[in-house]
């Protein structure tokens, strides 16, 4: 079976594109799936050879698509979900840069899908109007795509390298929230991106997930998501007047309290943005004594009060686990047992080898983990020792926030 077709298509300022089709074969458990590609050439070969299955679909889905009231169509919870619970895997339909391309590209884009998948995209969302997009498979690329990486290792160079994105039929349903419950992450490999939830749901409450990036100040994310996605948004972090007349639609100033609250949802968005390189982190902490006991455990729940303040979920699972391991440094059992489960539910999709390890470390942690209770041994140890400096030291840690966001042009 040909997995794998292209012909050569178009040069666009000098860089030539493929159209390329991805036919992913069924298994005991799933249809075949096409993907239909518009590539740098270069890019072929790093895609997975052989081609990985088409990925099973889940039985008993914990979310419905149901039509909202003024957002078109959303995903609503079916029943209760747990944070870090997956709710769908999904392939894109398309994949393809950011660029712009001449109409008849998108059309030819659509046509090589199968017809059942071809009318899946065209039932899609489509924010653009014919006169800014003549071909509606553009319109809903610019609607709904999602970043993707197909260079993971960086074999093309910089200046050269472009940004990507994938169409998918059921996970681009989500809404958009500042502060979502879910989240996206691309598996390269098998071609999958995977949706998970972020925090608990409840059963009808609507799954949303984020287009843009939630630390900028709400003037900005109003004003990107209307300009790449054509609305207001009226999550409780923008429409600071749910219930009453709203300043997206009537344009009124707002009072003194609305603009103070304004304006600490945008600081604390922005200090959770940089938190990891101004406060201090677990690296440091772990090998000097001289820091308190306590500073990482306290800087730490600061912000996953923020985070729970401003709904920036995405953000909790570094401070969760460090934690973790502050209490397995500080040898407290129930503490890095209740802190090391939570770690365990919300890796299990985002960072899979972590939830392993921990899952590993719970069963008996004096004994597995190396490092179990060496500062409370070295405080034993060493009575006397003052600690000398209060810790102003940044982590080193860096959360790489692009699987949060959606492209924009
Ligand atoms: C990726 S689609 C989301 C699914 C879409 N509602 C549908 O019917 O398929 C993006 C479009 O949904 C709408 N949308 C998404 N989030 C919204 C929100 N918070 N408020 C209003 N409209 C929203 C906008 O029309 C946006 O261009």
């Amino acid at each position: 079976m040909v997995q794998s077709t292209s012909t050569s298509t178009c040069v666009l300022e000098d860089q030539a594109y493929t159209l390329h089709t991805l036919t992913l074969p069924g298994s005991e458990f799933s249809e075949e799936a096409v993907i239909s590609c518009l590539l740098d050439p270069a890019l072929i070969p790093l895609l997975p050879n052989p081609l990985p299955y088409a990925h099973r679909p889940i039985d008993n889905p914990n979310f419905r698509v149901l039509q909202t009231a003024h957002k078109g169509a959303g995903l609503f919870a079916a029943r209760d979900i747990a944070a870090g619970e997956l709710i769908i895997v999904e392939h894109p339909v398309l994949i393809l840069p950011t660029g712009r391309f001449p109409a008849a590209i998108y059309d030819e884009l659509g046509n090589r899908l199968p017809e059942k998948r071809r009318r899946e995209l065209l039932a899609m969302a489509n924010s653009r109007s014919k006169d800014e997009c003549e071909s509606p498979v553009e319109g809903i690329v610019r609607t709904n795509a999602l970043m993707l990486e197909l260079d993971p290792m960086g074999k093309i160079s910089e200046e050269k390298k472009e940004i990507y994105g994938g169409v998918y039929p059921t996970i681009n349903r989500a809404n958009h929230s500042c502060g979502p419950n879910a989240t996206v992450k691309w598996d390269l490999a098998s071609l999958t991106e995977t949706f998970y939830a972020l925090r608990p749901i409840v059963e009808g409450e609507e799954i949303q997930k984020t287009y843009i990036n939630p630390m900028f100040s709400r003037e900005k994310r109003m004003e990107t998501l209307l300009n790449n996605y054509r609305f207001s948004c009226d999550c409780p972090w923008c429409d600071i007047r749910s219930g009453e007349q709203c300043q997206i639609d009537h344009d009124l100033p707002f009072t003194a309290d609305e603009q103070a609250s304004i304006e600490a949802s945008d600081r604390d968005r922005a200090l959770l943005g940089t938190w990891i390189f101004t406060h201090p982190g677990y690296q440091k902490w772990s090998t000097d004594l001289s820091r308190t006991d306590d500073v990482i455990i306290t800087s730490h729940l600061e912000a996953l009060a923020l985070i729970d303040k401003e709904g920036m979920h995405g953000l909790q699972n570094l401070f969760i686990r460090e934690i973790a391991m502050c209490y397995a440094m500080l040898g407290d059992l129930d503490a890095f047992r209740q802190w090391g489960e939570r770690v365990v539910q919300l890796s299990q999709i985002e960072d899979s080898p972590v939830a392993r390890k921990f899952e590993e470390w719970l069963v008996d942690p004096p004994k597995l983990m190396k490092k179990w209770a060496w500062r409370k041994r070295q405080r034993e140890q060493m009575p006397g020792k003052r600690m000398l400096k209060a810790d102003n030291t940044a982590a080193i840690d860096i959360v790489d926030f692009d699987i949060l966001f959606q492209y924009s042009e």
